[in-house]
């Protein structure tokens, strides 16, 4: 069986105060126990949140670190950092991070390698841009994504791996890729790491969408096959939104 996972990406929203205000009710909540339900608030409030949850089936998640292990790298986090705060989880490859902090695949094989080494679940992001999709590279263009950032990994690594589909031209749009556009995808996602490794590495591994999930669509789109959860950005940040979406898994 698949984890179901719903991740929450604060991305660069939230406060100490606001922060606190999220955790307060996020904690008198009832999470279901066949799904896997995690938070990446921004650094300044990992350990905080980790303190706050720390009785609670939710893990906390980074929404990026650096991929060295230490050194004078100004502004920068690593994996040891994040791990110390208890952060078992980091999210790598975000699209905003390719789009505005130039994060190229070669980039991203050397965060990926770092975060294995330190023991951290990766959740692997990829998506298309609606340039992509109009002149029909998308297949293409996440085939070379995966194949540039993640599939230098071994067979064993996959334990560690999550991957998160996420469609540049949904995010933050209001615009979801249909039900049938992200099974599609994910099944093409899937068959690709079969080819590569094995299939049941590909049968094992949660494959997330992301892109405006919302609690009216998050039911049809959790229900298709290939599709085992959600990394949700503006509906992760209220309590109840993301509530809904975290319970709307079918059965
Ligand atoms: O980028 C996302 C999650 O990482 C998706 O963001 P939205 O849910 O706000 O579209």
């Amino acid at each position: 069986m698949r984890k179901k996972i719903v991740a929450g990406n604060w991305k660069m929203n939230n406060d100490l105060a606001q922060t606190e205000t999220f955790l307060v009710d996020f904690k008198k909540q009832v999470f279901p126990e066949d799904v896997v339900v995690m938070i990446a608030p921004p650094f300044t409030n990992l350990s905080h949140a980790f303190t706050s949850m720390r009785e609670h089936p939710v893990s906390i998640a980074a929404q990026n670190m650096h991929q060295n292990d230490e050194g004078a790298f100004t502004g920068e986090v690593s994996a040891k950092m994040l791990k110390s705060v208890g952060v078992n989880t980091v999210i790598l490859g975000h699209s905003e991070r390719r789009a505005y902090f130039n994060e190229d695949s070669q980039l991203l094989a050397e965060k990926v390698n770092t975060a294995l080494k330190n023991e951290l679940t990766i959740i692997f992001c990829i998506g298309e841009e609606l340039e992509d999709r109009k002149s029909e590279n998308h297949f293409n263009l996440i085939k070379t994504q995966l194949t540039e950032g993640l599939f230098h990994v071994s067979s064993e690594a996959w334990e560690h791996i999550i991957i998160a589909y996420e469609p540049v031209w949904a995010i933050g749009t209001g615009e979801t890729a249909s039900p049938e556009q992200a099974q599609e995808m994910h099944l093409f996602i899937r068959k690709t790491i079969e080819e590569k490794y094995s299939k049941a590495i590909a049968d094992k591994v949660s494959i997330l969408y992301g892109g405006s999930v919302k609690p009216n669509n998050a039911v049809e789109i959790f229900s298709q096959t290939d599709v085992d959860g959600g990394l949700i950005g503006g509906a992760a940040l209220k309590v109840d939104s993301f509530m809904d979406i975290v319970n709307a898994f079918e059965g």
